[in-house]
């Protein structure tokens, strides 16, 4: 597995070995000696998720807050989606930046998201089995979002605006500028995102 830093360097693109033979392939898809010594962290995976999507389909911006943050190990097992992690840590460097991702079930990249980064995707295929490992259980009542539309990210998810569908729940998030006391609570010095 290749472990590659992005320009938000906390965040990265996780490609594996394909072993194609006559039978079809063989990938690891995680393994955490590997994945601990490239984050230069630990992480305790607790939870997998899926979902399934139609194409348009925007699912996002979304984080818990601590004590429920949420560090993601994102990929792909059908079809093909933006992937996005945009930087809410208070004080960052990189505050309100993104990152992008095509993950696809065909280049069966995966993209590793930090605790204190708001995360969303879009589909770009018919239909998208998306499925993630995340290392906090799900939290209702510590569950946020972010616009995914939000003027200050200007993300551009490749898809046209009418296009696209969302949960009444993602039609009505807040932009970045009303989260003040969110991102606090992802203060960048005090290294909250590890953990
Ligand atoms: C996320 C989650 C949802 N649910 C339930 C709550 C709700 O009834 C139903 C659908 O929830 P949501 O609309 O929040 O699902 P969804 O929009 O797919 O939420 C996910 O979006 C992506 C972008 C993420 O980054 C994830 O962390 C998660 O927030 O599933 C759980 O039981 N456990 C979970 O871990």
């Amino acid at each position: 597995m290749e472990y590659i830093k992005q320009h938000i360097s906390e965040v990265f693109l996780c490609k594996s070995k394909v072993y194609g033979d006559e039978r079809g392939y063989f990938v690891e898809t995680f393994h955490r000696e590997g994945f601990e010594q490239a984050i230069g962290y630990k992480v305790n995976f607790c939870q997998d998720n899926e979902s399934k999507s139609t194409k348009g389909v925007l699912r996002g911006l979304h984080f818990q807050l601590p004590p429920a943050a949420q560090s993601k190990l994102v990929r792909v097992i059908e079809g093909k989606v933006l992937d996005v992690a945009v930087d809410i840590r208070k004080g960052s460097p990189t505050f309100g930046q993104y990152v992008t991702a095509e993950l696809s079930a065909e280049n069966k990249h995966q993209l590793f998201v930090p605790r204190g980064f708001a995360h969303g995707f879009v589909v770009l295929s018919d239909t998208a089995i998306f499925s993630y490992k995340v290392d906090n259980y799900y939290s209702p009542e510590n569950d946020r979002g972010l616009a995914f539309d939000d003027p200050s990210l200007n993300i551009d998810w490749q898809l046209p605006k009418e296009f696209l569908k969302l949960s009444e729940k993602d039609q009505k998030q807040p932009a970045l500028e009303m989260l003040d006391i969110e991102c606090s609570m992802f203060d960048y010095q005090k290294n909250l995102y590890r953990g």
